[in-house]
């Protein structure tokens, strides 16, 4: 098997007797889509905010391409591929939509404010920038201030702007909160698309989206993987269905 892009390796964290990540290990393979699920407080957000580098774990590895990356803080994780995304936004709000993605393109390309030239007619920014719009959907809403965006399309902004990082995985954390029915299906086609780009760690509630999606399902309860398989070998696990689909023994 090729060298997984993202592999966690016993990782641990507690908060005081609380094992809010208990042992865990799993890895992220070039172009999949891994879906993390678990109840409420299983320690899903916990595990990517020390995979993002939010948060230090107590132990445990976490290699991204072949590097080991805990001793690096977030920004450093970034600048190597590493996309967050979702759970705090990184808009600018008085920003147009177009101008929040030339920001991250600027970032990418290591370039400094220019104050000199007018930024809106650097096509080295705008084009690259408009390029990810396009992608995502939302080129007729280029200049539109964020804070006018609806829900769904800043969702899809944050995503333009992630791509615009040249990301090598990417870290979702319930993409689909607060998405309409129509938002969710229209987010979960793109997401399906986006798997070529970077390989996808979901954490997702929205179990219609993850059973479309996934290549493979972890299943974690309190800071535990208690099963990893194919959406069908984890809906007719009979763990799985007790612990978390709320199914009798
Ligand atoms: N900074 C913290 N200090 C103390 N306890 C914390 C902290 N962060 C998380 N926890 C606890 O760790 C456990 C795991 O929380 P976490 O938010 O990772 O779960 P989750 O699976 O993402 O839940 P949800 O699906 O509701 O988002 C919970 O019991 C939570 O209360």
């Amino acid at each position: 098997m090729a060298e997984p892009v993202l592999e966690i390796r016993d990782l641990k964290k507690s908060f005081g007797a609380l094992k809010a990540t208990d042992g865990v290990s799993l890895h992220l393979a070039s172009g999949e889509i891994h879906a993390l699920i678990g109840p409420n407080g299983a320690g899903k957000s916990t595990l990517i905010h020390q995979i993002s580098g939010s948060l230090t774990p107590d132990s445990g590895k976490i290699r991204f391409l072949g590097q080991d990356i805990a001793g690096l803080d977030m920004a450093a994780r970034a600048r190597l591929g590493l996309a967050r995304s979702f759970q705090t936004s990184s808009l600018a709000q008085e920003f147009s939509a177009l101008r929040n993605v030339m920001l991250a393109v600027q970032a990418r390309q290591g370039t400094s404010l220019r104050f000199f030239r007018p930024v809106m007619r650097d096509r080295s920014l705008t084009e690259p920038a408009m390029a990810m719009l396009e992608r995502v959907g939302l080129a007729g809403r280029a200049h539109v201030p964020a804070a006018e965006l609806s829900h769904g399309e800043r969702r899809q902004l944050e995503i333009a702007t992630a791509l615009a990082l040249g990301p090598k995985a990417f870290l979702l954390d319930e993409p689909m909160a607060g998405m309409g029915p129509e938002g969710a299906k229209n987010l979960t086609g793109f997401l399906d698309t986006l798997r070529q780009e970077a390989p996808i760690l979901l954490v997702e509630h929205d179990m219609d989206a993850v059973f479309a999606l996934a290549d493979r399902v972890s299943v974690l309860v309190y800071g535990r993987i208690i099963a990893t398989g194919d959406v069908d070998e984890i809906r007719n696990d009979p763990e799985v269905r007790r612990a978390y689909l709320g199914e009798p023994a």
